[in-house]
């Protein structure tokens, strides 16, 4: 019975910040513990606020994105449409607008209701430990395993990401197989920032969440630009997203006002595998990068 799982994961005893910051062994422990109950606890609060829960799916994305994606699944040989919605706005570092604005609330206020959902979720700790961030990959232990929620990731990995990735960075083709995810959260005297750094992905795709009239001052992502030794200082707008490979050194400034919040979303290779550094870019035919890879997903995780 979900419900009655439901009633159990809520009543779990969550390990304390303190024991997750120091990334005690017991905490990785109650995580796999209680894998299944929180799976299934997912799924009972899915069923059981079905009548108010947003619907997610590719409306929520902007039109212009979808049209030219669906267009290149149809034909990929029309596949440069996607790649001409896509700025380079430091090397190798490409923006352009995922979600339609107008549409975000939907997707927030179903975030919203898994936050007061009361079931335990894994906060990422892959630098920082984000207070108000989840894993959303069921490799990830205390995943948002909700069945829709779950069905709109894989769809922006495997229709979108995978695909415009591999338009962008051909030498992925082969890294990209795996899927990573979570989201974050910023707010001054909370989580504010995060050092320079690179991602143990092949590449990442990080899309802002932010409402049309949910502005913050700060929080610029910033790009190293080898040509000049340099950072270059991005901003995101509701709805884009920046696309890069995960090597390119990257770090987010502090917030100074307001909040942001982002899906962060990673393809790498079978066992976290990922391309070498400076590797060739192999020109492929269009029709292979408008698949989906037939194998398995495996159960590495980087963090
Ligand atoms: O602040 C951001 O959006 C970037 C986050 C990031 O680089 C990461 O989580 O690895
Ligand atoms: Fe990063």
């Amino acid at each position: 019975m979900q419900t009655n799982q439901l009633n159990q994961a809520r009543n779990l005893d969550l390990p304390s910040r303190e024991a997750m910051l120091h990334r005690a062994p017991s905490v990785q422990q109650f995580w796999t513990n209680h894998y299944d109950l929180l799976s299934d606890a997912w799924k009972g609060w899915e069923v059981s606020n079905s009548d108010t829960l947003a619907t997610l799916d590719s409306s929520l994305l902007d039109k212009r994105l979808r049209d030219a994606v669906e267009h290149a699944w149809a034909d990929p040989s029309k596949e440069l449409a996607v790649q001409d919605l896509m700025q380079e706005v430091a090397p190798d570092v490409f923006e352009f607008q995922f979600f339609d604005p107008q549409r975000l609330a939907d997707l927030r206020g179903y975030l919203e209701q898994v936050w007061e959902a009361q079931i335990p979720l894994r906060p990422p700790y892959g630098i920082v430990l984000n207070r108000r961030g989840a894993m959303l990959d069921s490799r990830s232990e205390g995943y948002l395993a909700a069945p829709s929620f779950q069905a709109f990731y894989r769809q922006i990995l495997d229709r979108y990401m995978r695909p415009i990735a591999r338009l962008l960075f051909p030498e992925i083709v082969g890294y990209d197989t795996q899927t990573f995810g979570f989201s974050i959260h910023y707010k001054p005297n909370t989580d504010t920032s995060i050092r320079p750094h690179t991602d143990a992905s092949a590449v990442t795709l990080n899309i802002n969440l932010n409402l049309p009239d949910e502005s913050f001052t700060g929080s610029n992502v910033d790009f190293y630009d080898p040509s000049t030794g340099k950072m270059i200082g991005l901003a995101f707008k509701p709805g884009s997203a920046m696309i890069h490979r995960g090597n390119v050194v990257h770090a987010a400034q502090p917030i100074t006002s307001g909040e942001r919040t982002n899906f962060v979303l990673w393809l790498y290779g079978d066992y976290g595998r990922m391309p070498m550094q400076g590797s060739k870019r192999v020109a492929i035919d269009a029709k292979q990068r408008w698949a989906v890879p037939t194998g398995a997903l495996d159960e590495f995780a980087p963090f």
